[in-house]
């Protein structure tokens, strides 16, 4: 794993572990004994560190955190490179991150490629860079940019690297030969000023003040994240302890950090980012063996909220559209709504006005349908009404092109449904885009039963292609997302019902790390949308809802959320819903005594006695209920793998990342713990059918030890 080459009188480690060149334990191993035996070669002067194929080391191995760890530790192998009496000098290309970089800092010498770039991501694995980056990174930035770039844990482009002194040449040649020329220039200098655990850190005395600072903005911008004030920690160690005792406590601070709930979650989800795309149907066809259309143009239909944002994601990565709404008034609206949010995005220094021009010029707006014959892809975002899609979906089968594909951007209806109005139904899917979709990284791909492989692998091609996190998912009501996430709803409204306040549930759940609360998440939506779909429903099963309905085909039924709307309080956009603000469309919401009013005068029309509800019941009561489900999501088959459900909950719904994602967190609690609860709570709900407990579920916990997450599936899906 790592190749010693001598040429004249320079020794070459050259590191080969692809695809990063991860340094585990054969690489740890071959570059001490790479040091070892350069100093013992009387013929060698000087040594190079490199990385073969296409980075530096791009860290140590994720895979081994977790697990026993095995010596030597990276900072013995660094401790041996410092050490070295023949000068070291690290020659980086492609990405040097992490444990990679520390190799570098522990070296004598850092040359690099001018395309390579160099960071310290473990914060974003719950972890410090803990091989001394954060002792010696500081010796060269200050403390200041130190904070920044291991808290951030961005990558900086190697120019800003050499600007900072992380960096000292750049090669735009050939980087061994250069890496050569430069071992020969430095050999015979004096060592002990290139050793960084020899050079103090030079704004020391001001370490309080920079500690202070960070600390604030680390504390505001990663809430609940115990990584980011580890690593502040450990760099004010770097300034006000000597360095054996710094290198001490990142040590200990680090440890803290390994053996973290938080860093087990995070270093799941950089696997699960990876696995989720990876996408493959119960037939045996997969992204390995199915290849993609090329889409060239697309056509949305329905230029309202969703249809906007959507034509954006296209036209924003040059891929032309026809946006296509009932009239011209709607039209030319949606079109200005288009170029403002475009103008925003210039603000905001997301794309330059030239990307602004040139995706109007792209976009073309019409009000008939007639003009997407030539499209490769359609993605429909009209009304959710089965009728009208129904209606679109026949005649866009009729106009658009054989090859063309048909895609719904339903959020709950079959896919099946709508793709029997076409005789196209192998090419008729759902491309699920979350609002804003512009924004919204999560693009939920459903496939329905006749969906044919090659237009599963253009969904999740094109959902790369513009930039989204795709995850596939079979076709149900509600699919994954709104699937589990209605549960959440139906609780946290039970729970007003019960004894406590919208304010109550959502600080709970924002404290636990979501995004929002779900009252706060219903006002930035707007509570008439769901309403609407309640009184639709409604009238297909030929039902009256009134204010005393408290039940519905058996089910629970809570009309707080009805007696709202009829209030006029739509949430954000009518300045009132669960919360006050101070006028429409403000964004602070204040706790409101009226609803608190109009929750009390419910719950004694209805006879209900409140009562003080405990954190962990909402915690309980709105997550366990989604796991349950997300495990009979899993039995169904509806998502493939536990990764996938989390991932979706991660990027679509703004559960916390360093939770891992729902069913992460179920594998965290315990399968014993969540089934043993959703049992107490289908006992106390009967008339929620939901708490039913999912046969997996069932199975997973009565193992005698807890079933590995990664063998949930494997191990009893196929026998249920
Ligand atoms: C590098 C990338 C930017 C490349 O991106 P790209 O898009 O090109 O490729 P992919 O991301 O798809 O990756 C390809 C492939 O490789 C896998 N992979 C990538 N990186 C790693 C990795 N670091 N380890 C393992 N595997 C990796 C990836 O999963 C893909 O494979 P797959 O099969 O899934 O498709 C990008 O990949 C990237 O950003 N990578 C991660 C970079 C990173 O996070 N680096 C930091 C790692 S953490 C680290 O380095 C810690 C160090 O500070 C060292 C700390 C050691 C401390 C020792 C101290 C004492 C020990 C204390 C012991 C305590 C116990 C006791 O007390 O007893
Ligand atoms: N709003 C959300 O948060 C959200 C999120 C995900 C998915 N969705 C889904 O996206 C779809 C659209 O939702 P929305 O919020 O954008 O609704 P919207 O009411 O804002 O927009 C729908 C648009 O479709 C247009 N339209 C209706 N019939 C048409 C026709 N025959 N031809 C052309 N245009 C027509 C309407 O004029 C309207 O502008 C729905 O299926 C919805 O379930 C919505």
């Amino acid at each position: 794993m790592v190749d010693y080459i001598v040429d004249g009188n320079i020794a070459v480690l050259e590191i080969n572990n692809p695809p990063v060149n991860a340094l585990s334990i054969h690489v740890r191993e071959g570059l001490l004994t790479g040091i070892q035996k350069a100093n013992q070669d009387g013929s060698v002067q000087a040594i190079v560190i490199i990385g073969k194929g296409s980075t530096f080391p791009s860290g140590a191995d994720i895979r081994e955190f977790g697990k026993p760890p095995k010596e030597p530790w990276l900072t013995a192998v660094g401790e041996a490179i410092e050490a070295s009496e023949k000068p070291v000098i690290s020659a980086l290309h492609g990405t040097a991150l992490g444990g990679g970089l520390e190799v570098a800092l522990f070296s004598h010498y850092r040359i690099a490629d001018e395309r390579s770039r160099v960071g310290f991501p473990e914060v974003k694995l719950g972890l410090l860079p803990g091989a001394q980056g954060t002792i010696r990174l500081p010796r060269l930035t200050g403390l200041a940019v130190a904070m920044r770039i291991i808290t951030s844990g961005d990558h900086i482009n190697a120019p800003e690297a050499l600007k900072y002194g992380i960096l000292d040449k750049l090669i735009s040649g050939n980087l061994l030969q250069e890496a050569k020329t430069f071992a020969k220039s430095v050999i015979g200098k004096p060592l002990d000023n290139r050793r960084l655990s020899k050079i103090a850190v030079r704004d020391a005395a001001t370490v309080d003040k920079h500690f202070d600072e960070a600390l604030a903005e680390v504390k505001r911008k990663y809430k609940g994240m115990i990584a980011p004030v580890n690593c502040l920690k450990s760099i004010r160690g770097s300034a006000k302890l000597p360095f054996v005792e710094a290198a001490r406590l990142e040590a200990a601070l680090f440890r803290e950090l390994l053996t973290s709930a938080q860093s087990a979650a995070l270093r799941y989800s950089f696997f699960a980012d990876r696995s989720a795309p990876r996408w493959k149907l119960p037939s045996g066809a997969s992204i390995e063996n199915t290849k993609p259309d090329i889409i060239k143009s697309v056509a949305v239909i329905g230029a309202g909220t969703m249809g906007s944002a959507i034509a954006i994601c296209f036209i924003r990565v040059g891929i032309p559209v026809l946006l296509v709404e009932q009239n011209d008034k709607l039209l030319q609206n949606a079109l200005k709504n288009i170029g403002q949010i475009l103008q925003g995005s210039v603000k905001l220094n997301r794309i330059t006005a030239d990307q602004r021009k040139q995706s109007l010029q792209i976009l073309r707006g019409e009000t008939s349908l007639d003009i997407v014959s030539d499209v490769d892809l359609v993605v429909e975002a009209v009304f959710e009404n089965l009728k009208l899609k129904q209606e679109i979906f026949a005649r866009l089968d009729k106009i658009c092109k054989p090859s063309a594909l048909l895609c719904s951007n339903t959020s709950t209806l079959d896919i099946d449904k709508i793709a029997v109005a076409t005789n196209r139904p192998g090419k008729v899917a759902g491309m699920h885009f979350f609002a804003p979709a512009h924004i919204m990284k999560l693009l939920e791909n459903v496939y329905g039963t006749h969906t044919s492989p090659s237009t599963v692998a253009t969904i999740m091609d094109i959902g790369k292609r513009i930039g989204k996190v795709s995850v596939l998912v079979r076709t149900c009501d509600g699919f994954v997302a709104n699937r589990m996430n209605r549960m959440v709803g139906n609780e946290a409204v039970f729970m007003l019902e019960e004894g406590a306040l919208p304010q109550d549930v959502d600080r709970v759940l924002e404290d636990f790390g979501m995004a929002m609360g779900p009252f706060r998440v219903t006002d930035l939506s707007g509570s008439d949308v769901g309403w609407r779909i309640r009184q639709e429903r409604a009238k297909e099963q030929g039902i009256q809802l009134t204010y005393e309905t408290r039940f519905v085909n058996g089910e629970r039924y809570s009309s707080l959320p009805d007696r709202l709307y009829e209030l006029g309080r739509y949430g954000q956009k009518t300045g009132k819903g669960w919360y006050r603000y101070e006028k429409p469309f403000a964004r602070t919401a204040y706790p409101d005594p009226e609803i608190t009013d109009v929750i009390n005068s419910h719950c004694r029309s209805l006879g209900i006695e409140r009562r003080v509800i405990p954190p962990q019941e909402i915690i309980e009561r709105c997550l366990f209920a989604a796991i349950n489900e997300g495990f009979k999501v899993l039995e169904e088959g509806v998502a493939e793998k536990p990764e996938n459900i989390d991932i979706i909950w991660q990027y679509g719904l703004g559960f916390p990342r360093y939770r891992g994602g729902p069913m992460f967190y179920a594998s965290q609690v315990g399968l014993k713990t969540i089934y043993e609860r959703v049992c107490y709570y289908y006992d106390a709900f009967p008339h929620s059918s939901y708490w039913a407990p999912s046969d997996l579920l069932r199975k997973l916990a009565s193992h005698s030890t807890e079933v590995p997450i990664d063998q949930w599936t494997s191990k009893e899906r196929s026998r249920l």
